[in-house]
C-alpha cells in the first residue's frame, strides 16, 4: 500500500513567523503527514517570509494597498493560493480579515490561530486586552475561519496562566510557546486524520 501524499498546506504569515517556522520544522518529518507548499503575506520584509525562502518554500505577497480596492486584493491572494492546490489555508500570525473569494473556494478548510481563549478577545489585541481584563487564565484558540472576526468553530485551544507581573509582551510569548505546540499537533492530526464540522462542533477523524 503507497504511503499517503502529504496534506499540501499554504500557509499565510504577516509578522515574525514563529508559528510557520514551528510548522516548516514538523514538515520535515514525513510521518507528520504535510508540505507547506507555499507561504504569503499581506507586507514585504518580513521575517516569515525569510523563514519560508530558508526552507526553500516559494512565497507570494500581497499588498492591499496596490490594489484597487478591497475586493481586489482579496481576489488576488485568494487566486494566488488556489494556484498552489492547498489541503488547508493555515492563518499564522495573518492580520488580513479574508473576505467573500476565500470563503467561497476554501470553506472549511481555513485555520486561523489566535492568541486568546475564543470567544474572549477577538481582533488583532487578545493578549493585551485579555491583561486589561484582569484575567488569570489566558490561552489560545485554533478555529475554523468563516466570515466573522475570530467567531469560527473551534479545533483546539490550550491554557496559559496570567502572571501578576505580565506585560502584554511577556503574556504573548508565554502563549506563543503553548500555541506553535497546538497549531502543530491540530494541523497535524487533521492532515493525517482529516476533521469533520458539524455545526459548531470540529472532530478528528474522517
Ligand atoms: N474572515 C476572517 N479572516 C481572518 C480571521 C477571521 O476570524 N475571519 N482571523 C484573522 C486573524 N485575526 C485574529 O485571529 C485577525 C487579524 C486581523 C484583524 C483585523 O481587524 N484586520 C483589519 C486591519 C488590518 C491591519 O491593520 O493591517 C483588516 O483586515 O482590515 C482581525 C482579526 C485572519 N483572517
Ligand atoms: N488575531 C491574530 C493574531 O493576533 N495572531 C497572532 O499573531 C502571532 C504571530 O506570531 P508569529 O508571527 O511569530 O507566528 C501569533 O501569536 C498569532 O496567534
Amino acid at each position: 500500500m503507497p504511503e499517503p501524499l502529504p496534506a499540501r498546506l499554504v500557509v499565510l504569515v504577516s509578522g515574525s513567523g514563529t508559528n510557520l517556522q514551528a510548522l516548516l520544522d514538523a514538515c520535515t518529518d514525513p510521518s507528520y503527514g504535510a508540505s507547506v507548499v507555499a507561504v504569503g503575506a499581506d507586507r514585504d520584509d518580513i521575517e516569515g517570509l525569510a523563514r519560508a525562502d530558508a526552507a526553500g518554500v516559494p512565497t507570494f505577497v500581497k499588498r492591499v494597498k496596490d490594489f484597487t480596492t478591497r475586493e481586489h486584493w482579496d481576489r488576488a491572494m485568494a487566486e494566488t493560493v488556489a494556484n498552489f492546490d492547498p489541503d488547508l489555508l493555515v492563518l499564522a500570525g495573518f492580520m488580513k480579515l479574508v473576505g467573500e473569494e476565500f470563503h467561497s473556494r476554501f470553506e472549511g478548510r481555513i485555520v486561523n490561530t489566535h492568541p486568546a481563549l475564543s470567544p474572549s478577545f477577538p481582533g488583532m489585541h487578545g493578549p493585551a486586552e485579555a491583561l486589561e481584563h484582569g484575567v488569570k487564565i489566558s490561552g489560545c484558540t485554533l478555529f475554523v475561519v468563516d466570515d466573522g472576526v475570530d467567531t469560527g468553530p473551534i479545533v483546539a485551544q490550550r491554557a496559559v496562566p496570567v502572571e501578576d507581573d505580565d506585560t502584554t509582551a511577556t503574556l504573548h510569548d508565554r502563549i506563543k510557546v503553548v500555541e506553535r505546540e497546538m497549531l502543530v499537533d491540530a494541523v497535524g492530526r487533521m492532515a493525517r486524520e482529516g476533521f469533520a464540522i458539524t455545526g459548531r462542533k470540529v472532530r478528528f477523524g474522517q
